[in-house]
């Protein structure tokens, strides 16, 4: 039979974000996916990223501090084009010193079209999708025309 597929695996780029009051639960989502997660590349702000790999043992990409610049930082990224999904658990009850950067990445998320979770639930849903599995078969033009894209 002809080969008109092959199988290719693709690490996604997943920005990781928690305000102090909802970091326990991050901690607990990334723990109960930590498996699905190590196959991919993460980026967080500095106090989520640290507390990631303390917790987990994965391997994160940490950026400054959320109110020194971290959510500015991540923005930056997902600008050009480098961040593929974001879980960003934001405080809905408490207010953050560093409102306008949040916002500001919220946007940029939005604006660049990017999947973003902002709470357990749709957290779940995006790691259950097939944005999060690590490999799929693609036809064979397909993956041409994806090599091109990447390059590009
Ligand atoms: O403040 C944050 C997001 O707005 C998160 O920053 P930290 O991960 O450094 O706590």
């Amino acid at each position: 039979m002809e080969l008109t597929t092959r199988t290719i695996a693709v690490r996604k780029h997943i920005a990781l974000v928690a305000h102090d009051h909802c970091k326990q639960s991050l901690m607990n989502w990334v723990s109960a996916n930590k498996a699905l997660l190590a196959e991919h590349e993460l980026y967080a702000t500095g106090t989520t990223g640290n507390l990631v790999e303390r917790s987990t043992g994965l391997s994160v990409n940490s950026m400054l501090s959320g109110p020194m610049g971290g959510d500015q930082q991540v923005g930056a990224l997902i600008s050009e084009g480098k961040i593929d999904v974001m879980i960003f658990f934001w405080d809905p009850l408490n207010a953050v010193p560093h409102d306008p950067d949040v916002k500001a990445l919220l946007r940029l998320a939005t604006v660049w079209n990017i999947p973003v979770a902002t709470n357990r639930s749709t957290a779940d849903f995006l790691i259950a999708s097939a944005l999060f599995s690590s490999s799929f078969d693609i036809d064979i033009p397909d993956y041409q025309r994806y090599l091109k894209d990447r390059l590009r």
